[in-house]
């Protein structure tokens, strides 16, 4: 059995706009989904994702189609819920050039799904790893983020940019513009998550900043303008101390970026009335900024306070379902014990 485990991220600036080739910082944290893969001869794929919101199932498939269901959800569904683990079982089957290869795989997050916190990424990855590990061949951390990119594209009908995967493999802070993927060094910054209870649907939402760009100048120069702040973001990051608490002063202006960040994507029609109610919740409770992270329009937001004022106000809020601090991970994609 080999287990691997990536970290889910969060925005702090950028998502949607590198799409379009702007820059985007994703930060990963401490939430990890966990990916143990076990090789089996008959070259089938047996997947246990009890995290699935399909209420929990095991699913077979690798020969006939016929095969696949061995849950009562409509065929459609499962082939959806089951897409990235699919593409990911094909990286590695190519990566070993091993194209029968076979698996058990069984699948633990605790990362929310369509949220924004980046659970397909963490998912692809840590199943990169763990499956091209298990046949034997061992990928270095940058190897499996473009492999999981290539997973995520293919799912999301060419609809991805490279930021979840690279920075769910590579782990602490990154910036992603088009092919250009680094990591940062950034301070430890007092993220706390709101989530709503609720999803995104991820290509649909990407889908609908391309037409209004499409159609706007105003829309494309929103994007251009989220780059421009993302870059002004990213300036701050570099004057800061990474081995120090971040100051006052540094979240301040980070935190008003986010915000400014947020205006541009609820413009982009990507928020929600829960995710803005939570964003105002953070700030009335003295967040230095708050805005949706990932996809949106549902899921979570992200507030810099290294206080507890965000995290109560965000549990007290009708729209939070669960508020809760995300560490910085440093660590990316990693080999657990079984
Ligand atoms: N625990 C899990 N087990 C199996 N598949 C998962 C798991 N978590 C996420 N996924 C896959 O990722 C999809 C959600 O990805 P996406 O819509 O990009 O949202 P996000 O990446 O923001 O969480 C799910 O529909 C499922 O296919
Ligand atoms: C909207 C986007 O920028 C981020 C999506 O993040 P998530 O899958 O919602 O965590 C798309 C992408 O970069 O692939
Ligand atoms: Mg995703």
């Amino acid at each position: 059995m080999t287990t691997c485990s990536a970290p889910g991220k969060v925005y702090l600036f950028g998502e949607h706009a590198v799409v379009y080739g702007e820059p985007a910082v994703p930060c990963a944290i401490e939430r990890r989904a966990r990916v143990a893969v076990e090789p089996r001869a008959d070259g089938r794929v047996r997947v246990d994702a009890a995290d699935l919101s399909l209420d929990g199932f095991t699913v077979t498939w690798g020969g006939d189609i016929d095969d696949r269901p061995d849950v009562d959800v409509p065929a459609p569904l499962l082939s959806a819920a089951m897409e990235y683990i699919e593409a990911a079982v094909d990286q590695a089957r190519d990566a070993a050039d091993a194209p029968e290869a076979g698996f058990d795989i069984t699948v633990e997050s605790a990362i929310p799904l369509g949220a924004g916190l980046g659970s397909s990424a963490a998912v692809v990855v840590a199943g990169i790893d763990a499956a091209t590990r298990a046949l034997g061949t061992e990928l270095d951390p940058e190897a499996v983020a473009r492999r999981a990119y290539e997973a995520e594209y293919e799912v999301q009908d060419g609809q991805a940019s490279r930021a979840d995967t690279f920075c769910s493999a590579m782990g602490g802070a990154v910036r992603v513009e088009g092919d250009d993927t680094r990591t940062i060094d950034a301070p430890p910054l007092p993220f706390v998550v709101g989530y709503d209870g609720g999803a995104g649907d991820t290509g649909a939402l990407v889908a609908g900043v391309r037409a209004l760009r499409e159609e706007h100048d105003f829309a494309a120069d929103t994007v251009e303008t989220v780059g421009d702040l993302t870059r002004e973001g990213e300036r701050l990051l570099a004057d800061a101390d990474p081995d120090r608490e971040p100051s006052g002063e540094l979240l301040a202006d980070l935190g008003e970026l986010m915000d400014f960040n947020h205006g541009l994507l609820e413009a982009l029609g990507v928020s929600s009335r829960s995710l803005d109610a939570m964003v105002w919740a953070a700030r009335e409770a003295g967040a230095h900024g708050a805005k949706l992270t990932g996809a949106g329009g549902g899921g979570c937001t992200v507030a810099l306070d290294p206080s507890d004022e965000t995290e109560h106000a965000l549990g007290y809020s009708a729209e939070c379902e669960q508020s809760f601090r995300a560490e910085l991970a440093t660590e990316g994609v990693r080999v657990e014990e079984p």
